[in-house]
């Protein structure tokens, strides 16, 4: 198993005392395996995933479970957590241009994790960075090497952010809305992009969105949350159709279809 969350709770200081922001959330996630986590916003489902790496607050307090390759992240030393986050697991986000330092070339922020933590030397980082852009369909990685993140568009970015995270090697990849920035083309173009590096790593992905329709398209299975909890799981082929709580009944039913989204459209036509 690469991932097992069993039982977490999470809470942060507040005013009135402390704020619980997970309540017994358990799931898993197995080689190969493409996992929803889904959920409206401020369910709770960046939370789950960041406590994963335990990129949480140093005042948050974590009770319950999780192993990233057998590793204890609830109870893990520095040392750990930094092997985990270099060599085992990556986590990407929805916007690319926040994790990339504006003022500095994509070559240097693409290869500050092999230089600085693996310690490769810069002339073979930049090597395997290249070959790493090639992957993920960038072009003319010397010109890319040299460009800053305002220079490229945010498809480009959030590919150029993949081949970093790929350059660990991770197992585990966490994906936090990590296409919902972009356009629906691109959007397809790099969801067909980690599937196709994930069965060719065979890595295993946490998938974190707040479409339902989406996760179960693209999702082996599926994990619903709500304030914190965990409120269903279930296969992604059956969770649109078959719905077991009110709450994933909802949100598929939030989902507009085709002949809904026609008929607003003919509405509209016969009242202009
Ligand atoms: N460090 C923190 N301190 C206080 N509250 C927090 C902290 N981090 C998250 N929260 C709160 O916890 C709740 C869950 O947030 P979280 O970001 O995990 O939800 P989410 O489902 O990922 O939502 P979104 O899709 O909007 O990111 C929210 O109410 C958020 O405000």
């Amino acid at each position: 198993m690469l991932l097992t969350i069993e039982d977490l709770n999470l809470s942060v200081p507040a005013p009135e005392g402390s704020r619980q922001i997970l309540h017994g959330v358990s799931l898993h996630v197995s080689e190969g395996e493409t996992v929803g986590l889904v959920g409206e916003s401020g369910s709770g489902k960046s939370t789950t995933a960041r406590a994963a790496l335990r990129l949480v607050p140093d005042h948050a307090s974590m009770k319950g479970s999780i192993s990233v390759l057998g590793h204890d992240m609830v109870a893990a030393d520095r040392a750990v957590v930094r092997k985990v986050r270099s060599e085992l697991a990556a986590m990407i986000f929805q916007e690319p241009r926040a994790v990339l330092n504006p003022v500095r070339r994509i070559g240097d922020s693409a290869t500050e994790r092999l230089v600085h933590v693996h310690r490769v030397a810069k002339a073979r980082a930049r090597e395997q960075i290249t070959s790493l852009f090639g992957e993920v369909g960038l072009d003319n990685p010397d010109r890319l090497l040299r460009a800053y993140p305002h220079q490229l568009s945010g498809g480009m970015l959030q590919r150029v952010v993949i081949a970093a995270a790929l350059s660990i090697g991770p197992r585990l990849l966490l994906a936090d809305e990590a296409t919902s920035a972009l356009d629906v083309t691109t959007q397809a173009e790099v969801l067909a992009l980690l599937r196709r590096l994930q069965r060719e790593r065979e890595m295993g992905v946490l998938f974190i969105t707040h479409d339902l329709q989406l996760a179960a398209a693209y999702c082996d299975r599926v994990y619903v949350m709500k304030d914190g909890s965990v409120v269903e799981h279930q296969k992604a082929a059956t969770i649109f159709v078959n719905p077991t709580t009110p709450y994933t009944k909802a949100l598929a039913e939030a989902v507009p279809r085709l002949p809904e989204r026609q008929a607003a459209r003919n509405d509209m036509e016969a009242s202009a």
